[in-house]
């Protein structure tokens, strides 16, 4: 095999809770992940030279700060393996839109390069090396639908509803960074089960970076009650991208029709089998 081409998914926080902070200042999370039908895409092509080279790059981020590079270079590392690869991206996914597409970008690095290098590296490993790229990197390698806690790295597979849903995004960046550095966000949220979790179903989910989302980026805050006067909506992780569920396809379309100019939106299916794993056989 000399070259593989492979999604790169988004995912939106179907629940976020803010139960404590760590030692070293990383929050302590409780939250429901979900991935969508909608997201980036890469193509892998070997070389035998060892390069990683990426195309297009992305603005204002240089190639060694891309999590894509990053993701490539660690495995490298890890496995001694010789071999490059030139890579071509796709970007669909807003930046610092709450959808996880960095994540999203070396978990499928990670998996697409095991393949194309053929690695056969256990999930489990690569899931570990994605957490030093990044907190959400994880549930994207096991691209299970997931109950995660710790910093967003200890995983329970669940199986969730998966509704149509609105992604609106407000068309600014929000730096995660500066969510949790905020006086004013709540980190005392009392732990609960995953069975109460999954009992109350979506009406009673809710993510507590909302309020302090909304005081810094008043966007975020219109484009919330703009969606949130339509159809039950939420933010998702630390945003920008604020999102509604519908029961049908129609109803999402129908939505989307009155969508003003300031923002942009799609509409996807939720899924809780990514669909990178379900491209790779996974
Ligand atoms: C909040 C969440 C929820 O899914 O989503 P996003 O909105 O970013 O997608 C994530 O936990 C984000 O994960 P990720 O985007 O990988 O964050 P990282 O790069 O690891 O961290 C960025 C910065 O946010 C802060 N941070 C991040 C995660 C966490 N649990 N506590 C933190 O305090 C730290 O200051 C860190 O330096
Ligand atoms: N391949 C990549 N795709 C997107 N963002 C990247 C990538 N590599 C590094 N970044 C950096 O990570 C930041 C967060 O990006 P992203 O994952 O899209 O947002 P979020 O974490 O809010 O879902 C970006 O603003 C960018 O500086």
């Amino acid at each position: 095999m000399n070259a593989l081409t492979l999604p790169a998914p988004a995912k939106l926080n179907r629940l976020l809770h803010i139960i404590g902070r760590r030692a070293d200042g990383y929050h302590k999370l409780q939250t429901l992940f979900q991935f969508l039908d909608h997201g980036d895409e890469l193509r892998f092509q070997l070389r035998q030279d060892g390069e990683v080279r990426l195309t297009p790059g992305l603005p204002g981020v240089p190639d060694s700060d891309n999590l894509i590079v990053r993701a490539a270079r660690l495995l490298q590392a890890e496995s001694g393996c010789s071999l490059g690869t030139d890579i071509q991206l796709t970007k669909r996914l807003p930046m610092g839109g709450g959808l996880g597409g960095g994540s999203s970008n070396a978990a499928t690095t990670l998996l697409g390069l095991d393949r194309l290098w053929q690695l056969e590296l256990p999930l489990g490993r690569l899931a570990e090396l994605g957490l030093q790229l990044g907190a959400d990197v994880p549930v994207f390698v096991h691209g299970q639908a997931a109950w995660a806690e710790g910093i967003g790295e200890k995983l329970t597979p669940v199986a969730l509803d998966t509704p149509w849903f609105v992604v609106v995004h407000p068309r600014i960046e929000v730096a995660t960074a500066a969510v949790f550095g905020a006086p004013q966000l709540t980190r005392d949220t009392a732990p609960i089960t995953m069975a109460r979790a999954l009992q109350g179903g979506a009406p009673s989910w809710h993510n507590d970076c909302e309020p302090t989302v909304r005081s810094l980026y008043p966007p975020v805050a219109e484009a919330l009650d703009w969606l949130g006067s339509r159809a039950p909506a939420m933010l998702t992780g630390t945003g920008a991208c604020v999102f509604a569920w519908l029961d049908s396809r129609a109803d999402a379309k129908r939505l989307l029709a009155d969508l003003p100019d300031r923002y942009t939106a799609f509409t996807a299916r939720g899924l809780n089998l990514s669909p990178l794993h379900a491209a790779l056989g996974r």
